[in-house]
């Protein structure tokens, strides 16, 4: 925790990122230059101005602007790291770097000592599931460990194995990554399971941290727009990167481009564990060969447990029935009892079916009326996970000949390619679709929900689109109680547990879709 300008300065320059230091007249790659300003301890790291304290480092990253300086030196602005000088608006020292983000990674992993190599580091990627096996895998860890296991995730933090703080990203910024760590630590947590986004790789949240155990489940378009990913390829990559940074890797054997993810893996040495998940126990010529299977124990579909097994799905070691429905989520529970065993927990040992009690918000939740209607509040956003949905729907409901109303929107500005995934997946497959809004942003509401609208083509799926989310919710419910000679089923998907909508750049509130469905289920009937 005692960094100094001179250690961040020679930090940096094994890292071949300093390009020199500027205070004032002097430029130098020298730290001891600056006298006795370079030998005393940074008391704080922020990328934030409105955080500065005296002694602060402070990494000017991103969009930042000279006038966020404005009254940092009085502020007890010790130095800062950025890409360009602000020697105009600061007297502060600048270290100037090639990349600050790498920049930022490093020095905040030192100030915080290093947190990262005391804990076992567990990551994963994917296009759909990191939340949810991110769960099961800190459930299983700490069953095993007595509560030792932190979490980063897209709906909460924990760093002490049992108090979940909601999170803003999937991925945190390096440097609150590594202070969270330090606390984790520090409240004696041994591993760390955190979500690792594509995002993530592309600004450089993860720089220099190696994970001991890494996990890719799947790949399919999502995340595309200007802010974020160009193009597929630029996706896939970043989130390849894993591999490249991960001890031993937990893959899907039926993800897309797994033979480009094997490649990656070979190339670096690094040992690749499979799991899949097939049809049913000891069958299934035609399913994917893999490490570790999950399949359903017996015939009876919902009721009966799966059985997840090791050494090429020939040795069970666990029966295990989920809170959470979903048949995907059994592949997510089989990549978490992959990622817990690589990380040290025996096949055999009862931590295994610590899944089983694990919810999550906004994922799977099912709510049902007391007329017989079934909805579920979920996440799913993109075309692979509304295909996912849907295909699970059929699973359940095949023979009950559900009528399905989907209530959908797309967020504005960013992951623009979603819009046409959420209802290429739905036509065709479900009875209604109705678009609505789902985080605009600075975007029109009612032009992203027309533009879901026109993907539509099959005429067996009816298309409304309705702007406000909790009428749109309510149309649905209306509209159920219409066809009550049908069972219904209505999918909330998108929003989760949110209980806000990003309109014009400001959170707005919602009530979330859970509250919405239920006020609109207690309501008259139709
Ligand atoms: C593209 C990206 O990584 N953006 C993130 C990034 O933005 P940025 O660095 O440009 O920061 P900014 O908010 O524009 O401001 C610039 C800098 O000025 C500073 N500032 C600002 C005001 C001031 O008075 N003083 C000051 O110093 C800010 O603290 C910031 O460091 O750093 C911010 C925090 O410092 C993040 O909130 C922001 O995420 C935005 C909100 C975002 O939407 N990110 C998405 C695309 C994202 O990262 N998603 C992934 C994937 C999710 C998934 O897979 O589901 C994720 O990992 O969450
Ligand atoms: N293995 C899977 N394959 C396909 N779809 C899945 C899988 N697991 C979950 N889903 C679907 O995707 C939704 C999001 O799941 P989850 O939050 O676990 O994924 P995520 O990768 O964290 O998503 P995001 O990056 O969008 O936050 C779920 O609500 C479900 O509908």
């Amino acid at each position: 925790m005692a960094v100094t300008l001179a250690d961040a300065a020679e930090l940096l320059r094994e890292h071949h990122l300093l390009r020199e230091i500027i205070a004032g007249d002097l430029w130098t790659l020298d730290a001891r230059r600056l006298g006795e300003r370079a030998d005393q301890p940074f008391a704080a790291v922020t990328y934030d101005t409105r955080a500065i304290e005296p002694g602060t480092l402070l990494f000017c990253k991103g969009s930042f602007r000279a006038s966020y300086l404005s009254g940092a030196d009085e502020r007890g602005l010790a130095a800062y790291v950025a890409e360009t000088p602000y020697d105009d608006v600061t007297a502060a020292p600048g270290l100037i770097v090639n990349d600050v983000r790498r920049a930022m990674s490093l020095l905040a992993a030192a100030f915080y000592g290093n947190p990262q190599e005391r804990l076992t580091l567990i990551g994963i990627t994917g296009t759909k599931g990191k939340t949810t096996t991110a769960y099961f895998t800190q459930a299983i860890l700490n069953a095993y460990s007595g509560g030792k296991a932190a979490l980063f995730s897209s709906v909460c933090n924990c760093l002490d194995g049992r108090t979940y703080e909601p999170s803003d990203l999937t991925t945190p910024e390096s440097l609150d990554a590594l202070r969270m760590m330090h606390e984790a630590v520090g409240n004696g947590m041994r591993y760390l399971v955190m979500e690792v986004s594509s995002q993530a790789y592309k600004v450089e949240r993860v720089y220099g941290l190696t994970f001991d155990v890494g996990a890719f489940l799947n790949i399919s378009p999502d995340h595309i727009s200007p802010i974020e990913h160009p193009t597929f390829e630029d996706y896939f990559h970043c989130k390849r990167q894993l591999v490249h940074h991960s001890r031993a890797l937990v893959l899907d054997a039926d993800c897309a481009h797994a033979d480009l993810i094997r490649e990656v893996a070979a190339a670096d040495g690094v040992p690749v564990t499979t799991f899949a998940l097939h049809d049913a126990a000891g069958t299934g010529d035609a399913e994917t060969p893999a490490d570790v299977t999950a399949a359903p124990a017996g015939p009876n579909g919902e009721a009966d447990p799966f059985v997840v097994s090791h050494d090429g799905g020939t040795t069970p070691f666990a029966r295990i029935h989920l809170a959470m429905q979903g048949e995907f989520n059994y592949a997510n529970a089989a990549a978490a009892a992959t990622l817990a065993h690589l990380a040290g927990v025996p096949w055999d040992d009862a931590a295994m079916t610590a899944v089983d009690a694990v919810t999550i918000p906004g994922r799977m939740e099912r709510v049902v009326s007391s007329d017989g209607i079934v909805a579920y509040v979920d996440f799913a956003h993109n075309y692979l996970s509304v295909t996912a949905l849907l295909d699970e729907m059929r699973r359940l409901y095949a023979d009950r000949n559900p009528r399905i109303t989907l209530v959908a929107g797309s967020t504005g500005g960013k992951a623009l390619d979603r819009r046409e995934g959420i209802a290429t997946a739905a036509d065709g497959r479900v009875d209604r679709a109705i678009f609505t809004t789902d985080d605009p942003d600075r975007e029109d509401p009612r032009a992203i929900a027309e533009q879901m609208a026109s993907y539509v083509h099959d005429p067996r799926t009816h298309v409304d689109v309705i702007v406000p989310r909790d009428e749109a919710v309510e149309a649905a419910v209306t509209g159920a109680r219409e066809h009550a000679d049908r069972f219904n089923v209505i999918l909330l998907i998108g929003k989760g547990n949110e209980t806000r909508n990003k309109i014009d750049g400001r959170p707005v509130h919602y009530d979330g879709d859970r509250t919405v469905v239920e006020r609109a289920f207690a309501g008259a009937r139709g």
